[in-house]
């Protein structure tokens, strides 16, 4: 095993990978430090799914297993970057793809019959979503902004759109029947097996059973009811048009992968209603299924003309979509995995509360959150810049986050313990003993589910907190809603921990809303605070924070402190930007920023030299850390527009600061020695790398692929200059 593991991903960070990863592994060999990949990309899990289907030289690797493994070892040290959480449509689309280049993979099954079809099915559901981070998440998250990148932040403010008090912009949430309002929640007092059971007028259905908890596991249930659901969204359909502003949902469908595809489903046929009542019957014989977007459906339907009259007509009736594309007619309600929460939301509050409609130009937003569990969050965030004006990066300060994460905690884990209720009737959680831990009266349609948090993430969370408020000594909040069943029993673990510590008066305890309309009173005077939130929380606070403050969450440090001992370095708070390749592959400019990774690599050498007591790779990390900030003293960070300076040419001052750091260094001669050659060739070649790779700038490229494009070609796109390939090797 290689002493650190740079995964392989999809999408933007994979076509960066092919420039700086040569930089890594050939500094690092002079540390004898070995960096090796594993592959997670979605492609990558595909193939390693069906191995049958494939030749022997085709096959590949089961790598998310592999590390699966590794994460609950002291030895790990991995680097991970963002990939693919795919939608359907996109699962189909790798699949077609892959099929094109020659792997002989099953297709999809849609409507799976025979056995055999659902055996495919089933696997390749498994790939679906967020199936990668939850696997090698065996840690609690600590995501913030290195102090560097702050300072930068600050001395470099980007710009920010405008709020004022008249904006129209506003969250809409259910006011009851949704999964905050349903929930309960216990505490288990010993060991259990549960089983889930629903119980209707003709009997008995096991959902789940053989689901085993440790003492001390915090175990929810909690369901949306569909008729709740299909009411608001039609009344904020209404609404949204009676306002004049645009109407946008914000789900999370990756990491939500069971729930939220069935709700934004539910957002689409109630947005086409008349259409559905109308036709619903030849729509259904055309395979049109609402949960796969409204995309997908068009695509389906494109051929009659009744149903695309059908559907012209109630959209003329309907208000103005919130568009992902107003140019190419994509809409919110396209592809589940297109607007996704946590990066749409801060986005569109970063711009001043504006979102771009059908006509191309901007608009005020109905935000359609449907589950008020997290609602209030953005609700209060918009309504503190509309009273108070945008933030100022030039002067806010932070917010940190310690979010609760291993082993699949929260709603993020919940998904195999989610349920579309086929018919009416009781869902009850029984435990082993007979106990019924939780029972709720649902209908057909309805979406139940159960999540857990166990005992020794909790405590590690909170253990976690201790020590980020020690090292920051700023205000702390655990973000919990003592009137909300879930929070109240980690409230329970939480104030025994901090009182034994002796810290309680370091730390508050809030609900959302509350800590965040503090959080932002902090920041604004200048001041530093940590949200100590739970698993969804830390996903949509690491995102909202960093966006507001730093421009993007690409620039985060993201580090997964696992709970057996390894490391996971996490680069940046944010996915894999498919838009940035698409710009690459119109006009050859890559405008990834690579900082995170940047970041990570910092940190996984650190932790390698504490780890393993080498001494090399600690001279190495503090190389990395003087080339981080030599990127941003000289901003070397990519630029947005083609001819201008990419994520090629930052990988190239990143090396040269390396070099230049590790040159003159004393703490190690011969790694001075070795790399005062290295540093004198990169500055001696300066001009001719930077023409060489401005030249490539401009035509559009062919990478031979999306989710799996051509190495060869790839490496080609992305190692433009010979002269720096020389250098490197
Ligand atoms: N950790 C993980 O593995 C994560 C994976 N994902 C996955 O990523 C995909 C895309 O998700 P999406 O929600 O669209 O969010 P993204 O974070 O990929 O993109 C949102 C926008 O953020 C900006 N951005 C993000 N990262 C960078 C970067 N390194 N450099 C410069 N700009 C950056 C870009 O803005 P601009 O276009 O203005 O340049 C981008 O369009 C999905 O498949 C999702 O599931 C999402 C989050 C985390
Ligand atoms: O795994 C995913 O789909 C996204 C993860 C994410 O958004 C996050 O952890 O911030
Ligand atoms: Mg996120």
């Amino acid at each position: 095993m290689s002493d650190i593991i740079y995964t392989k991903v999809d999408e933007a960070p994979e076509l960066a990978s092919a420039s700086f990863l040569p930089i890594i592994q050939k500094f690092a060999l002079a540390a004898g430090v070995s960096v090796g990949t594993k592959d997670i990309s979605l492609a990558g899990r595909i193939l390693a799914t069906f191995p049958e289907n494939l030749s022997a030289a085709q096959r590949q690797s089961d790598d998310l297993a592999e590390l699966g493994q590794l994460v609950k070892t002291a030895d790990a040290n991995v680097i991970k970057l963002p990939n693919i959480s795919a939608s359907v449509p996109q699962l189909v689309a790798a699949i077609t793809e892959l099929q094109s280049q020659g792997f002989a993979l099953p297709d999809y099954p849609e409507t799976p019959q025979s056995d055999a079809d659902k055996a495919v099915r089933a696997k390749y559901d498994g790939l679906k979503g967020s199936a990668v981070n939850p696997v090698l998440r065996e840690g609690n998250s600590d995501r913030r902004a290195a102090k560097a990148v702050k300072r930068y932040a600050q001395q470099n403010p980007h710009r920010m759109g405008d709020w004022t008090a008249d904006s129209k912009t506003h969250v809409s949430a259910m006011s009851g029947g949704d999964f905050f309002s349903n929930e309960t929640s216990a505490t288990l007092t010993k060991d259990a097996t549960v089983k889930i059971v629903l119980t209707t007028a003709t009997g008995e259905t096991v959902l789940k059973e053989g689901i085993t908890y440790p003492a001390g596991t915090v175990v929810d249930a909690t369901f949306m009811s569909v008729a709740a659901l299909k009411l608001f969204l039609a009344t904020e359909i209404e609404k949204t048009k009676a306002d004049g502003t645009l109407f946008s949902l914000h789900m999370k469908a990756t990491m939500m992968k069971v729930s939220d595809p069935i709700i934004f489903g539910h957002a689409v046929a109630v947005f086409l209603a008349p259409v559905f009542e109308s036709h619903g019957d030849a729509m259904a014989a055309l395979g049109v299924n609402p949960n796969s977007g409204l995309g997908d459906l068009l695509a389906r339907v494109k051929d009659d003309a009744a149903i695309l009259a059908a559907i012209d007509s109630c959209m003329a009736s309907r208000p103005p979509m919130y568009m992902v594309d107003s140019d190419k007619g994509i809409t919110n309600l396209h592809v589940s995995s297109d607007v996704i929460i946590d990066a749409s939301m801060p986005a569109l509050i970063r711009a001043g509360g504006k979102g771009w409609g059908p006509d191309g130009k901007e608009g005020d937003s109905n935000c359609v959150i449907p589950d008020n569990s997290y609602a209030p969050v953005y609700d209060e965030t918009i309504k503190f810049f509309k009273e108070n004006g945008k933030l100022n990066p030039a002067t806010a300060g932070t917010v940190q986050n310690v979010g609760l994460m291993a082993q699949k905690a929260e709603e993020y884990g919940s998904h195999p313990t989610t349920f579309e209720i086929a018919e009416g009737g009781t869902v009850q959680m029984i435990l082993d003993d007979g106990t019924v831990l939780h029972e709720h009266i649902v209908e057909a349609g309805d979406i139940w589910r159960s999540a857990s948090a166990r005992k020794a993430p909790i405590e590690d969370w909170v253990n976690l907190a201790i020590d980020r408020q020690k090292a920051e000594g700023c205000r702390a909040i655990f973000w919990l809603d003592a009137s909300r069943a879930h929070d109240a029993e980690l409230i329970a673990y939480v104030k025994p921990i901090l009182a034994a510590k002796g810290v309680a008066d370091k730390f508050d305890i809030m609900a959302p809303r509350e800590a965040t309309r503090v959080s932002f009173e902090t920041i604004t005077k200048g001041e530093d605070t940590i949200a100590i939130t739970g698993n969804v929380l830390r996903d949509y606070l690491t995102d909202l924070f960093p966006i507001l403050e730093l421009a993007t969450s690409a620039k985060m440090l993201s580090i997964v402190k696992l709970m057996n001992g390894g490391g996971l370095f996490e680069t940046g708070a944010g996915g894999s930007a498919p838009k940035h390749v698409q710009q690459l592959v119109d006009e050859n400019h890559l405008r990834w920023d690579s900082l995170g990774e940047f970041c990570a690599l910092g940190e996984s050498l650190t932790f390698l030299a504490d780890a393993k007591g080498n001494e090399k790779a600690r001279v190495l990390g503090q190389a990395v850390d003087v080339a981080t900030q030599g990127i941003l003293d000289h901003g070397h960070s990519p630029s947005r527009k083609v001819g201008e300076p990419d994520n090629r040419n930052s990988h190239y001052w990143f090396a040269r600061y390396w070099a230049d750091a590790l040159a003159a260094q004393t703490s190690d001669a011969a790694l001075a020695k070795h790399f005062a050659p290295i540093a004198q060739a990169l500055a001696d070649s300066e001009a001719v790398i930077l023409s060489e790779l401005a030249s490539v700038q401009g035509p559009a490229v062919d990478l031979g692929g999306y989710y799996r494009t051509d190495a060869a070609r790839t490496e080609a796109v992305m190692r433009p200059s010979n002269t720096l390939n020389g250098i490197i090797g």
